[in-house]
C-alpha cells in the first residue's frame, strides 16, 4: 500500500457513522473522516465522497415507527439528504456539490460518461462531490440498492486509485462478529471467491443495507477495476491516522495484476442487459481471430433493445457466455434471425456490419 501513488480515492461512509442514533445527523464520526479528507487534499489526492444516511438522518423526522413503508421511507431519505449535506459543508471550508444517482443513471453509457464529466470537473475546481443514491426516485428496476456497490461504481467512473469503505466493523471477518464471538479479522484479500462470498452476511444494525455481502460485491467491482479496496472501521479516528501512515486498519483487497478494459468492466459490473440472444449450444465462446457471432446461431432473440444497447449473449442450454453491445436492434435481429433464405440474411449481415464487434464484448468468467 502506497499512499503517495494515489491520486484519487472515493471514501464510502456508512448509514450508522452518520447517525448513530437515528436522531437526526451526528458530526461525532465524521469529523475524523473530514479531518482526513482535509489531510489527503492537502496531500494532492482527490477525494471523491459517498454518503449512506440520509434514511436514518430524516427517521426522527417522522413519527411512525411501525408499518414504515416505501412512500415513508423516501419521504425519509428527501428529508434527511439535504440535513447530511448540510453537516458534511459545515465541517469543511472548501465547496461541496451534491450528486445524486440511480442505477437507470449509471447503466446508461451516455449518462455514465456525463457523471464521470461532472466529477472531474468537480474533482479539478477543488469542490468535494458528495454522492449518494436518489432513493426518492428509484424504483426496484432502477435502483443499485446499497451504496457499496455504488461506491465501487463510482469509483470505477471517477479511475480512482483506492475505495475505502468506512463502516461499523473493523473489516471483513471469516464470519459476523457481530454473532460470532470467534470470528477472525481478514487483513487482506487477494483473491475474491466463493469463499470470501460465503463469510459475508447481512446488516445486523437498525440502519445498514447489505452488510459484508454487499461490501465484497464492491471490492470485486472495484479491485477488477484495478482499485485498491479497504473496509475499515469509521468509529474509531485511529483507522484514519493509520491509513495515513500507509498502513492498513483493517481488510484490504488487493487490486486485479490485470484489471479489465475500462468499457468492458463497465459492461460487466455497471451496465445490466436490455434482452438477450440465445446462441447454438456449440457456438464458440472464445471470440478469437475475427470470429462473429452471425444470424445463423442465433435460436431465439428475446426482448426488446435498440442499437447500442447491452444485451447478454447466452447458449440455448442456459450458459451464460458475455455481455455485449449489440449493433443491431432486436427487431431487426428478430427479422434476420427468422429468414428461410440464409444466404439474404448472410448478406444483410455482410453489409450491415457485425452483430456485436469484438471490442464491445465482455466475457464472463464464471459460465
Ligand atoms: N463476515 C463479516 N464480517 C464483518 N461484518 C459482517 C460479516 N457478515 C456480516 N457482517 C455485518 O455487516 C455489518 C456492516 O454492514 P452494514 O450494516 O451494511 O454497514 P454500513 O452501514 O457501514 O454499510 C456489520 O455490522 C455486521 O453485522
Ligand atoms: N441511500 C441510502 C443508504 C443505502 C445504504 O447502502 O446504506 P449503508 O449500508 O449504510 O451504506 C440512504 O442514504 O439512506
Amino acid at each position: 500500500m502506497d499512499l503517495s501513488q494515489w491520486k484519487r480515492v472515493v471514501i464510502k461512509v456508512g448509514s450508522a457513522l452518520i447517525a448513530p442514533h437515528r436522531k437526526g445527523c451526528s458530526s461525532h464520526y465524521l469529523l475524523s473522516i473530514a479531518q482526513f479528507i482535509v489531510r489527503l487534499r492537502a496531500n494532492g489526492v482527490q477525494v471523491v465522497l459517498v454518503s449512506s444516511g440520509s434514511v436514518a438522518a430524516g427517521s426522527h423526522l417522522f413519527p411512525e415507527t411501525e408499518n414504515v413503508n416505501i412512500a415513508l421511507k423516501k419521504a425519509m431519505a428527501a428529508a434527511g439528504q439535504t440535513e447530511m449535506m448540510a453537516t458534511w459543508d459545515r465541517l469543511f471550508d472548501f465547496p461541496t456539490a451534491q450528486i445524486l444517482l440511480t442505477h437507470g443513471d449509471l447503466r446508461d453509457r451516455e449518462r455514465y460518461v456525463s457523471i464521470r464529466d461532472t466529477i472531474f470537473s468537480l474533482l479539478d475546481n477543488g469542490v468535494l462531490p458528495i454522492i449518494n443514491e436518489n432513493d426518492t426516485v428509484t424504483t426496484d428496476d432502477l435502483k443499485v440498492g446499497d451504496n457499496d456497490n455504488l461506491s465501487a461504481m463510482v469509483a470505477a467512473s471517477a479511475d480512482a486509485d483506492a475505495l475505502i469503505i468506512c463502516s461499523d466493523v473493523d473489516g471483513l471477518y471469516d464470519k459476523n462478529p457481530n454473532t460470532h464471538d470467534d470470528a477472525v479479522l481478514l487483513p487482506e484479500v487477494t483473491t475474491i471467491d466463493s469463499r470470501i462470498f460465503a463469510m459475508g452476511g447481512g446488516a445486523t444494525s437498525a440502519v445498514g443495507t447489505g452488510g459484508m455481502k454487499t461490501k465484497i460485491e464492491a471490492a470485486e467491482k472495484a479491485t477488477s477495476h484495478g482499485i485498491d479496496t479497504f473496509i475499515v472501521n469509521g468509529f474509531t479516528a485511529t483507522t484514519f491516522n493509520t491509513l495515513l501512515e500507509g498502513k492498513n486498519p483493517g481488510t484490504h483487497f488487493r487490486p486485479y495484476a490485470k484489471p479489465m478494459q475500462e468499457h468492458v468492466h463497465w459492461m460487466t459490473h455497471t451496465a445490466s442487459e436490455q434482452g438477450e440472444l440465445v446462441v447454438d449450444n456449440d457456438f464458440d465462446t472464445t471470440f478469437v481471430d475475427g470470429q462473429q457471432l452471425t444470424s445463423d446461431e442465433i435460436v431465439e432473440v428475446n426482448g426488446s433493445f435498440a442499437v447500442g444497447d447491452t444485451i447478454l449473449l447466452r447458449k440455448d442450454d442456459g450458459t451464460r457466455i458475455a455481455k455485449a453491445r449489440s449493433n443491431y436492434s432486436s427487431c431487426l435481429l428478430s427479422f434476420i434471425a427468422d429468414q428461410e433464405d440464409r444466404e439474404f440474411a448472410g448478406e444483410f449481415q455482410n453489409k450491415t456490419g457485425p452483430i456485436i464487434s469484438k471490442k464491445n464484448i465482455a466475457v464472463l468468467e464464471k459460465q
